[in-house]
């Protein structure tokens, strides 16, 4: 039996004369929510690309559920590894019409779209109104059920609250949380709020130019990171108004 949801060995990726990741070694353990942290351009998109054939690493292996991804049909492995974006794109119809757009993908209707929309914290009278008139907290809302309707084990977040304001990036995180809780998904989160990072980790994975430089129990990286990169990363990021 395999405990790990993910498991990246030995991921390298160059492109052209980049190197854009540089042997990433690291586990995403079953049911466990790892925030994925680093400067800016450090790889945090394209590791996360790693995980369901966005991309294929130039060496190494990306292993989901003990299985390395190249040996996965793409399509059963986007169905159990589903990835949610900064900005949700919702498509022209009705809240309902998005809820299932992935399902009908797959030739599949969904069954309770309102009880859905409830797990998301929306109240189902928003079925039948145009999706592209909601707030952006609620497309994202949206964005996240239409990707839970396809029953995923393991969630790609990226950067998935950065365009919301305060109130409605809590309220997101809240619901991804008690998701995370009721379903017991596994979850690869990129994130630039450190102050979200330490509410929703169990482990940090730190990168830093390509290198995955610390996997590390949440706790004990905030208290006292190991390597120089994660010590200066830190201190820029409290001296900056990004964290409250
Ligand atoms: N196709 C490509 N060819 C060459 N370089 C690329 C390509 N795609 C991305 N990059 C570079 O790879 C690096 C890593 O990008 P990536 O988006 O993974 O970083 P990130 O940590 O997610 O950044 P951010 O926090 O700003 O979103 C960046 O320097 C980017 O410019």
């Amino acid at each position: 039996m395999d405990m790990h949801a993910i498991e990246f060995v030995d991921v390298s990726l160059r492109v052209g004369e980049d190197t854009l990741l540089r042997k990433v070694d690291g586990r995403v353990p079953k049911g466990r929510i790892v925030a994925l942290i680093g400067p800016s351009g450090s790889g945090k998109s394209t590791l996360l690309s790693m995980c369901n054939l966005m991309r294929t690493p130039t060496s190494g292996e990306v292993y989901v559920e003990g299985r390395e991804v190249r040996t996965w049909p793409v399509r059963e492995l986007r169905q159990k590894v589903a990835m949610v974006f900064q900005s949700p794109t919702m498509f022209p119809g009705t809240v309902a019409d998005n809820l299932s757009f992935g399902l009908r993908l797959h030739g599949l209707s969904l069954s309770n779209p309102a009880e859905l929309l409830e797990d998301v914290g929306l109240d189902p009278s928003l079925l039948d109104k145009r999706a592209e008139d909601l707030s952006g907290g609620q497309k994202q809302r949206v964005a996240l059920g239409r990707t839970l309707a396809m029953q995923p084990e393991i969630l790609l977040l990226d950067e998935v609250t950065s365009a919301l304001d305060v109130h409605a990036k809590l309220e997101v995180e809240r619901t991804i949380l008690s998701l995370h809780e009721s379903r017991g998904t596994s979850m690869l989160w990129v994130t630039h709020d450190l102050a979200q990072a330490r509410r929703i980790a169990d482990i940090i994975f730190f990168m830093d130019a390509g290198e995955l430089v610390e996997v590390r129990d949440a706790a004990a990286f905030f208290n006292e990171p190991q390597s120089a990169p994660a010590r200066r990363f830190l201190e820029t990021m409290r001296e900056g108004d990004e964290v409250q």
